[in-house]
């Protein structure tokens, strides 16, 4: 039988959660008070949706297949996105073989390399590139981590993001990671506080429970070597993240120098392709890199910067990003456990990562999970989540 081609791309924007996580209405603990690189300015300091960490919302890419099938994903990237997707990339996609994933994503990354090589642009490859996953793992009837060779484990074990490390432990997750409240601007003051928060948490979940913090790229060198120092004797915190701006290569490598001997050191989540995580790898940045699988180019690149970990001895744990993570976690063994991100508002219940946006996303009880074997991803969009197609071709 013919291998099946590509009828038609189409990219969607939808408002609310889904893949643009931060996206959220009300109160919400992953926008209070977390540190950024623009709490140095007092009006962006209690908030990041005051400075626009959502303006972007979610891309949907749908690709339908001559037989009919429809594959699509979720990521990052609202109506820019779109665009791309709509004016520039369907040209690659439309008339492909599903089969030909390799070549759709070469031709996509050379033909934006003179306005992409980072940030939306491969947000967009990479919510293409899921999407040709899904689609093939439904033409051959296979779940995606079948075709990345299959799982090397019977569960995914996962840790847990949010303000509550001491529920998280009685979920039965691995560890608890907190996002970081104050920064340098707030001073001795604040790294005071950042201290007391992670003694205090440190207290509720006894000795052996990992504890880390996320940095969201807030700090910088001598302020987290300080943090970090403290926070590993008071604390005995397991990682310190994303301390820096992605774009100091050579300041990751400097704190991971400094930091205490059998801390680790990581990052990666707002890098992109083999290139961008070879300087992480090749310059000894970090101990676990953490792409964002539709941030870093989709799974056909993740692949790639996996293999690169693993000839350094780096761990890969992805960012996030629920089932197209998950699919990729369970195939790796230097993937040994997964992030789950608390997307309820208080972080005392397990919800879908990517509420309210997929139907069946599967979730983790006591903090484990058994993928399903069901074709493509496995996850059907939410049909009371109303898609806009502003851009047509
Ligand atoms: C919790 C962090 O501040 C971010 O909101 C989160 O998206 C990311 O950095 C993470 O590692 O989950
Ligand atoms: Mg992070």
């Amino acid at each position: 039988m013919a291998t099946p081609t590509i009828r038609q791309i189409r990219a969607y924007t939808v408002r609310g959660g889904g893949g643009d996580y931060h996206d959220q209405s009300g109160a919400h603990w992953i926008d209070d008070h977390v540190s950024t690189p623009m709490a140095k300015y007092p009006n962006y300091r209690a908030s990041r949706r005051s400075f626009g960490i959502n303006v972007l919302g979610s891309l949907v890419v749908e690709v339908e297949a001559s037989d009919g099938t429809v594959g699509f994903a979720v990521t990052t990237g609202g109506e820019p996105a779109a665009w791309i997707v709509e004016n520039h990339l369907a040209r690659f996609i439309e008339g492909a073989k599903v089969t030909d994933i390799e070549l759709m994503w070469d031709q996509m990354y050379n033909a934006t390399l003179y306005y992409g090589r980072k940030g939306l642009v491969i947000n967009t490859i990479s919510g293409v590139d899921l999407a040709l996953w899904d689609l093939l793992g439904k033409v051959r009837q296979e779940p995606v981590f079948h075709l990345l060779g299959g799982a090397v484990r019977d569960e995914l074990q996962f840790y847990a993001t949010g303000a509550r490390p001491d529920l998280a432990k009685e979920m039965g997750f691995i560890g608890g990671k907190m996002a970081l409240h104050h920064g340098p601007a707030e001073g001795e003051e604040g790294l005071r506080k950042n201290l007391e928060i992670l003694t205090d948490m440190r207290a509720k979940v006894g000795p052996d429970f990992w504890l880390m913090q996320d940095c969201w790229m807030s700090l910088d060198v001598n302020y987290a070597t300080k943090f970090a120092t403290r926070a590993w004797h008071e604390a005995g915190l397991k990682w310190i993240e994303e301390a820096l701006s992605p774009d100091d290569y050579w300041g990751y490598s400097e704190l991971r120098r400094n930091l205490p001997r059998g801390m680790l050191c990581t990052t990666g989540e707002h890098e992109a392709t083999r290139w961008g995580f070879r300087l992480l790898l090749d310059m000894n940045c970090c101990d676990i890199i953490q792409p964002d699988v539709g941030w870093c180019g989709g799974v056909t690149e993740l692949i790639k910067i996996s293999a690169l970990a693993d000839a350094h001895g780096v761990l890969v744990v992805p960012h996030g990003s629920s089932v197209y993570s998950y699919h990729f976690v369970i195939t790796r063994h230097n993937s040994p456990f997964a992030e789950f991100l608390m997307m309820h508002p208080v972080p005392d219940q397990v919800v879908p990562m990517f509420t309210p946006l997929l139907l069946e996303e599967p979730v983790p009880t006591k903090g484990r999970l058994k993928l399903p074997e069901t074709p493509g991803f496995g996850v059907r969009l939410n049909p009371e989540c109303k898609l806009h197609r502003p851009y047509t071709h």
